[in-house]
């Protein structure tokens, strides 16, 4: 109610209502009750110290948040005394000094019970502190809570009537300085001195929540600090955290490095490994073959070292056998003479010795009997007996003694006899030991010579069976086969290569694929078409003459083993048909070589080679002798015979060369080389313009089965492939292409008749001088390898495909089963 009239006063002075309890807390004395007395009314934000402004986190909430105001516990004891004034009654903020003056402000009056309102309306003023009374104006001058102004005398609207009205203070109600005296109310007092009871109360309450104050400033104080240790630990934990994170990114890059620096060793760990092995795979073949090589070699030289060990042995062992008994014989008989002289000898001093010793007894005895018949008669000659007698005696012992020395030298002689005969005893026994070894030796040669021979029947029963097998692997791959070789670019004489790719060079290499001409269509597209190709073997631009032999090296052995063996080169002008044919390192001097190497080692199986070449040129449907005189050439005339039976064919008059060497090969390819040179003004010009064959004819005998073989080794070398339309020839050159076309188109009517699938199709083998040359070499009985040979120039790329399409239909063609030319001896 009050309020309201409060309310309506202040509408009616046309001020504003304050909105806000204007409060300024005094300097001294009960400052935090006046702030906790704001704290009930206003709820001020929670004060931090200066140097903690905001909250920090993790921490409780504020504590004047959470805990009771001070008015509320003010109000506490209140509550208990149902008398008192209730609990939210506000308390200005000089209390002390009210109870000292008993002056009350008059904002008591808010309290809205009835009763308190009446005690609380006593008007003492309002006892703000000295210093904080701001100069208010009249019309400024701030408001109480309830609207009026606080200086009595300028107030010009009526204040509502309160409990005060029944006291008179002496206001200005009957002028100033003019005072009634109050009608003093004992109960009043009493009252007032209930109320002053009651404000001792609350200040000591008041005194409580101060310490209260302080121990939570102080537990707040720990709080502060705890949090600084908290703030600087976590700051610790944070550089802590990122000198960790900086680690971190230092160990991932270190790692990430030794990574890449592990792959990178890995790798070329990986690619030193797979060089180290096929470095080892070659250096084992390498090694086998010297091992083959040098382990027949040593059979061969051991074979031949026993044998002339074992005649020199025998030879010296007789020698020394008959030098020893003859030795022996000689010393026998010469002991024996000795010892037979020896013996005669003493004998005979024994004899002589007692004989005279007997003839002496005897005369001695006559003497004595004369002497003692005459002893009786002459006694003086007694004496002269017995003297005589004595001498006799010790003539006796003397002849005793050496009768004696005699025994003693027989007995030594015979001790020496004996020595003798032991010591030739001893010489015929040695000997025999002697002859014992020599037999052991013997058996031991006789059973090496039985091995070698058994381990020789077994070579030839395993080289027997290679060949078979080896022909069996040839016969499966098919009888024709074609290879395609594509030359590299010459080093600055040729700049616009063709798109040729090798797409399975790294595993079974048997694909080309040609990038066509650009074409162009009627709506002006640009076009090129891929043109792949495949067959049995594709050599790239990188690839060594060594490498293909490898490839054709089993048919060469086919020749050996008695098939007649084909390996032509086709391919236009330039794409490398001479250099893999005829180079120092090409495939002809790579197979003679081979041959010659090969019957080399099949000579201890028994076989022996007869190896004879010619080297034959057809030009303009001619045959020429290469290894002939150069005048002949283009005039001598050559004819081709067949011998149907034995299917074989010969030239006449051709020059035929042994091939004792390997070495030959060289002398036969520069005289044909040579040839060629005479007859036209640039060698390889004719060489481009006629087909040139060389021929190998093996014959081979085996002692030992008896086996015999024979094959031929033919190896062409084409003429250019280009089209007629394309070299634009007039004249002679005309002729020459013509011809070149006209066998090489025989040569594929040929092939494709022989893969016709017809039994006894027809084989124009007489349509061009070259197929048939090579009849018996071409077909059923026979072997055939095709090189296809490509330039990789972009200027010749429509005779590169044109060849590579001729070539695969030779590859598309299945030729019967080749047969062995192999005969047995009657
Ligand atoms: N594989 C190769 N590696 C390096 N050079 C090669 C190779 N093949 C051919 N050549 C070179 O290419 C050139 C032409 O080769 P080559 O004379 O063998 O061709 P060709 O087909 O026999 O020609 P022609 O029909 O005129 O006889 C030669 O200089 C030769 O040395």
């Amino acid at each position: 109610m009050e309020t309201n009239n409060e309310n309506a006063s202040m509408r009616a002075s046309g001020l504003k209502p304050p909105t806000k309890f204007n409060y300024s807390p005094p300097k001294s004395g009960l400052s935090e009750m006046s702030q906790s007395v704001s704290n009930s009314r206003v709820m001020p934000p929670p004060q931090y110290p200066a140097n903690q402004k905001h909250k920090i986190s993790g921490l409780p909430e504020s504590v004047p948040k959470q805990r009771k105001t001070l008015s509320d516990r003010a109000g506490e004891p209140i509550h208990k005394n149902p008398a008192a004034p209730p609990s939210s009654q506000p308390v200005n903020g000089s209390v002390k000094s009210l109870s000292r003056n008993a002056s009350f402000s008059s904002s008591t009056s808010r309290v809205p019970s009835a009763s308190s309102r009446n005690t609380s309306t006593l008007s003492f003023g309002h006892s703000v502190g000295p210093g904080s009374k701001p100069p208010y104006t009249a019309n400024n001058r701030p408001r109480t809570a309830y609207g009026h102004n606080r200086s009595a005398s300028q107030q010009s609207l009526s204040r509502p009537g309160t409990s005060q009205d029944n006291y008179n203070f002496g206001n200005d109600q009957d002028g100033v300085g003019k005072r009634k005296e109050p009608i003093w109310d004992p109960s009043r007092i009493d009252k007032m001195e209930q109320d002053m009871a009651r404000f001792s109360e609350l200040a000591q309450t008041v005194e409580g929540a101060v310490t209260e104050r302080d121990v939570l400033r102080e537990s707040i104080d720990i709080y502060k600090s705890r949090i600084n240790e908290l703030e600087q630990i976590k700051a610790q934990l944070i550089s802590m955290n990122s000198t960790l994170q900086a680690d971190l990114e230092d160990k991932k890059v270190q790692l990430s490095a030794s990574n890449k620096a592990l792959e990178d060793v890995r790798r070329t760990h990986t690619f030193e490994v797979d060089d180290l092995r096929r470095k080892h795979r070659n250096d084992m073949e390498d090694v086998r073959e010297q091992y083959r090589r040098e382990a027949e070699k040593r059979r061969n030289d051991n074979d031949h070292e026993a044998q002339k060990a074992r005649k020199e042995f025998e030879g010296e062992v007789g020698k020394l056998i008959r030098l020893h008994k003859e030795e022996l014989g000689g010393l026998e008989r010469r002991l024996k003479a000795e010892v037979e002289e020896e013996r005669s000898r003493s004998t005979r001093e024994v004899l002589e010795a007692q004989n005279q010793f007997a003839l002496k007894l005897q005369n001695a005895s006559l003497d004595l009997d004369t002497k003692e018949r005459e002893a009786q008669t002459v006694r003086g000659e007694l004496i002269h007996i017995t003297s005589e007698l004595d001498r006799e005696k010790s003539l006796k012992a003397n002849l005793q003694d050496k009768i004696m020395e005699a025994a003693a030298n027989n007995l030594a002689l015979e001790t020496a006899n004996r020595a003798m005969k032991a010591k030739i005893d001893f010489l015929e026994s040695d000997n025999q030991a002697q002859s014992q070894a020599f037999a052991d030796l013997h058996r031991r040669m006789q059973e090496a010579i039985e091995t070698a021979a058994l381990a020789n029947e077994k070579l030839r029963v395993e080289e027997t069976l290679r060949r078979k097998l080896h022909n069996q692997v040839q016969e499966l791959k098919g009888n024709i086969r074609v290879f395609c070789r594509v030359r590299p670019l010459l080093e600055g004489a040729e700049t616009e290569p063709a798109k040729i790719a090798f797409p399975d060079a790294d595993s079974e290499s048997k694909e080309v694929v040609v990038q066509g001409p650009e074409q162009r269509s009627a709506l002006g597209n640009v076009t090129t078409a891929t043109n792949p190709f495949s067959f049995d073997r594709v050599f790239g631009p990188a690839s060594q003459n060594a490498e293909v032999f490898e490839e054709i090296s089993q048919l060469v052995q086919s020749a050996l083993d008695g098939y007649n063996v084909c390996i032509f080169c086709y391919g236009q002008t330039g794409s490398g048909k001479t250099h893999t044919m005829s180079a120092a390192d090409g495939m002809i001097p790579r197979a003679v070589q081979q041959i010659y190497a090969e019957a080399t080692r099949l000579e201890e199986k028994g076989w022996r080679y007869n190896m004879a070449g010619s080297f034959i040129e057809v030009y303009n449907e001619n045959l020429n002798d290469l290894l002939g005189k150069s005048e002949d050439l283009d005039k001598k005339k050559l004819e081709i015979r067949h011998d149907t039976a034995k299917k074989q064919t010969t030239i006449t008059d051709v020059t035929t060369v042994e091939l004792d060497g390997p070495e030959r090969v060289e002398q036969m390819l520069k005289l044909a080389s040579n040839n060629r040179s005479v007859a036209a003004t640039k060698a390889n010009e004719r060489s481009s313009r006629s087909h040139s064959v060389f021929i190998l004819k093996l014959v081979g005998e085996n002692s030992i089965t008896g086996e015999r073989s024979e094959g031929t080794l033919n190896l062409v070398d084409l003429a250019g492939s280009e089209r007629l339309a394309h070299s634009q020839a007039q004249g002679e050159r005309l002729k020459e292409t013509q011809n070149i076309n006209k066998s090489l188109s025989c040569l594929g009517d040929v092939i494709n008749a022989l893969g016709s699938s017809k039994e006894n199709a027809h084989i124009p083998y007489r349509n061009s001088k070259l197929t048939y040359l090579l009849q018996y070499s071409l077909g059923g009985n026979s072997k055939t390898l095709m090189f296809v040979m490509v330039s990789p120039l972009q200027a010749h790329l429509q005779e590169t495909i044109t060849s590579l399409k001729f070539a695969t239909k030779v590859h598309n063609t299945h030729i019967g089963t080749a047969k062995k030319q192999t005969k047995t001896k009657d």
